[in-house]
């Protein structure tokens, strides 16, 4: 059977959205797999699948797949692509949308300028939550890895997050280190490992090597879990100018009880269908 894609990205965090609602789509972890690949597939770091919702009150259902074929609560790039897409499709004339995910209900709004806001909910900060191991709750944790001991801040968007703050994120060991915390036996579910050299209060560099993709050149969640480790730590004010490689996304916490804002592009590259 075809199956009809868009092609997006946001920040060069790219996406294959499938509309689940107006096709029938199955796919196995092997088959994402396939699809994912670089060389043998389409090419994407996660795949976006747009479901009807299970609650009425909400427009749409968010299915997310990393390219290693897991399925995860998460992604914040995405969530600007989900909206656009479905805009595109005209599968909504809203302008915000209530979207549900695995853990918890989004709102992308779609703004004139071509840009989105996102809602990305309350970020939960607790060690159970993200899920952790560790004694109890703190700002930072020491964390082994393997000759070495970094200090991260855990933060879940959702999906689970491990922060540390490097001095420059060009020289940051992120190859060698970000395997090592994204399988760490204290996260139980894994984790995304994000590197944020801190500019100044209102300003961070970041990279993030993502759980079930490896390094992306920007992750929206990840930026929103830095933001909220740096204020938690003292070290930046309520908004934040995040660059990452791809480039830059602006976001917004209140602290702890609020929900952290995203603002940032989507770009629909190419549409198209392949056999499945
Ligand atoms: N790799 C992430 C999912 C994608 C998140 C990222 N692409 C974003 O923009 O938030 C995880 O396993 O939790």
């Amino acid at each position: 059977m075809k199956l009809k894609f868009s092609k997006m990205h946001g920040l060069g965090n790219d996406f294959v959205v499938v509309d689940g609602i107006r096709q029938t789509v199955g796919l196995t972890p092997e088959r994402l797999r396939q699809l994912g690949d670089r060389h043998l597939g389409i090419g994407f770091d996660q795949l976006l699948l747009v479901e009807a919702p299970h609650d009425g009150t909400n427009d749409f259902r968010y299915r997310i797949f990393n390219n290693d074929g897991s399925e995860v609560e998460q992604c914040g790039n995405g969530a600007r692509c989900f909206v656009k897409f479905v805009t595109e499709q005209k599968l909504t004339n809203k302008r915000a949308i209530r979207v549900e995910t695995a853990k918890g209900v989004i709102v992308p709004e779609y703004h004139s300028n071509g840009l989105i806001t996102v809602d990305m909910g309350v970020p939960r900060l607790k060690s159970l939550e993200i899920p952790f191991i560790a004694d109890g709750d703190a700002i930072t944790h020491p964390l082994a890895i393997g000759d070495d001991s970094i200090d991260v801040t855990v933060v879940s968007m959702g999906n689970p997050h491990a922060v540390c703050v490097v001095n420059n994120v060009d020289s940051a060991p992120v190859a060698q280190q970000g395997p090592l915390v994204e399988s760490h036996p204290r996260f139980p579910e894994k984790v995304n490992a994000g590197f944020m050299q801190i500019v100044n209060r209102g300003e961070i560099r970041l990279r993030v090597y993502e759980r079930g993709a490896g390094e992306t050149l920007a992750c929206g969640t990840g930026a929103c879990a830095a933001v909220v480790a740096g204020i938690q730590r003292g070290q930046l004010d309520s908004r934040v100018l995040v660059h990452t490689r791809g480039g830059d996304l602006n976001i917004e916490w209140g602290g702890p009880g609020h929900p952290v804002k995203m603002t940032g592009p989507a770009v629909t590259v190419f549409t198209g269908e392949i056999e499945i």
